[in-house]
C-alpha cells in the first residue's frame, strides 16, 4: 500500500488514563487508517509527574516499533504541542469523582478550553479539526470554539459516540441480536444525563427498533437511564472514570470523520436543528461529507416524548453556557 505523508496528531492529557488507551491505537493506525501515518504531538501540564509519566508512555510507544508513526513530540508547551496539527485531541482535563456532575467541572477544566482554542487558531495547520473529551465536553468545545477567529466553528466537535456505542448495546441487549443489527442509534444534546439517544430512528435488523423492542416504557425510562448515567455507573464501579471505552468511542469519532459517507453522532455547534439553541454545541446525527467535514442530518420527526427530552437537554446547554459567559467575553 502506498504511504500518505505524515499528519500531525496533537492529543493533551497524553499521560492520563484515556491517552494511555488511545495513543496506541492511533499509532497503530486504528483511527486514520494502516495507509496514514502519524506524527504524534503529546501535549501535558506542566508538571514534574505528568512529565516523566509522558516520557514512560512514549518509551512504550517507541518499544511497540510502530510503523506508522513516525515521530513522537512531548511537551507541556501547548504552542509547540498544536504547531501544524491536522488535529487536535482535547482530552487533558480533571475527571469526576464519585457524586459529582460532569458540570461540576466546569470553571476549572473552562479555563484549559479558552487558552487552548487560542493557541490552537494561531498555530494548528489551515485544514486543522479539533475533538473535545474533556468534560463537560460539550461546553468545553463551545468554549475552544469561542476562541477561534481562523478557524470555523465547524471544525470544533464533542465526543458523545461513547454514549451511541453505549446505545447500540443497550438496545442490542434488550432485543437479543447481534451489535451489529443495530444501526442508526444517534445521542442528541448534551454529555450528560440529560442526553437523548433517539430510540424511534434507530433500526434493527432494517426494522424499526420500536417494533421489535415494544416495550415502550424501557426505551423511555429505564433505557434512556441507563445511557445516561452509564459513566456513573462505571465510575462506582471502578472508582475511576471510564478510559478504554473513551479512548476507543474516540477512535470511533475521529475514523467516521474521515470516513465520507459515515453516519454518527457528534456534538455540533447548533443550527437551531432539532430546536437546539445557536451558539450552544450539542450531540446530533451528521453524514460524514468530504473527511473532516459533515452535514447535520435534519428531518428526522420528534414526538411529543423526543421533543420534552430534546428541550430539556437544550436548557441544561442553555445554563452551562451562561454560566461561563463571563469566561468567554
Ligand atoms: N466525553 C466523554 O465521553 C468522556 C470524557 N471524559 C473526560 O476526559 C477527561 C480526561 O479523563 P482521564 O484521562 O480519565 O483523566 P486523567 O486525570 O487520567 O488524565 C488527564 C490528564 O490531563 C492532564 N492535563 C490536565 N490539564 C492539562 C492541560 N492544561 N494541558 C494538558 N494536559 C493537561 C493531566 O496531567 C492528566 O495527565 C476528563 O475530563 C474526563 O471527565 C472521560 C470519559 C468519557
Ligand atoms: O462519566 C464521566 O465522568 C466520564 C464520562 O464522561 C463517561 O464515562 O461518559
Amino acid at each position: 500500500m502506498a504511504m500518505k505523508p505524515p499528519i500531525r496528531v496533537a492529543v493533551t492529557g497524553a499521560a492520563g488514563q484515556i491517552g494511555y488507551a488511545l495513543l496506541f491505537r492511533i499509532a497503530s493506525g486504528a483511527m486514520f487508517g494502516a495507509d496514514q501515518p502519524v506524527i504524534l504531538q503529546l501535549i501535558e501540564a506542566p508538571f514534574e509527574k505528568a512529565m516523566k509519566a509522558l516520557e514512560g508512555v512514549a518509551m512504550e510507544l517507541d518499544d511497540c516499533a510502530f510503523p506508522l508513526l513516525k515521530g513522537i513530540v512531548q511537551t507541556d508547551k501547548p504552542e509547540v504541542g498544536f504547531k501544524d496539527a491536522n488535529w487536535c485531541l482535547l482530552i487533558g482535563a480533571k475527571p469526576r469523582g464519585p457524586g459529582m456532575e460532569r458540570a461540576d467541572l466546569l470553571k476549572d477544566n473552562g479555563k484549559i478550553f479558552i487558552g487552548q482554542g487560542q493557541i490552537i487558531d494561531a498555530v494548528a495547520a489551515a485544514d486543522a479539526r479539533v475533538a473535545v473529551v474533556g468534560n463537560p465536553a460539550n461546553t468545553n468545545c463551545m468554549i475552544a470554539a469561542s476562541q477561534a477567529k481562523r478557524l470555523p466553528a465547524e471544525r470544533f466537535t464533542a465526543m458523545v459516540r461513547l454514549d451511541q456505542n453505549r446505545a447500540q448495546t443497550q438496545l442490542a441487549k434488550k432485543a437479543g441480536v447481534d451489535l451489529t443489527a443495530v444501526k442508526d442509534i444517534f445521542i442528541y444534546g448534551n454529555h450528560s444525563p440529560s442526553m437523548f439517544p433517539s430510540f424511534a430512528h434507530a433500526t434493527i435488523n432494517g426494522k424499526p427498533a420500536t417494533s421489535v423492542i415494544t416495550d415502550t416504557a424501557w426505551l423511555q425510562g429505564p433505557f434512556c437511564e441507563t445511557v445516561g448515567k452509564r459513566g456513573a455507573a462505571i465510575i462506582a464501579a471502578r472508582g475511576a472514570s471510564s478510559a478504554a471505552s473513551a479512548a476507543n468511542a474516540l477512535v470511533d469519532h475521529v475514523r467516521s470523520l474521515v470516513t465520507p459517507g459515515a453516519v454518527h453522532s457528534i456534538a455540533v455547534k447548533s443550527n437551531g436543528a432539532y430546536g437546539f439553541d445557536a451558539n450552544v454545541w450539542a450531540g446530533m446525527p451528521v453524514r460524514t461529507t468530504t473527511p473532516g467535514s459533515y452535514e447535520v442530518i435534519t428531518g428526522y420527526a420528534m414526538d411529543d416524548f423526543a421533543k420534552s427530552k430534546l428541550a430539556a437537554t437544550n436548557k441544561e446547554l442553555v445554563e452551562e453556557r451562561a454560566f461561563v459567559a463571563d469566561m468567554i467575553k
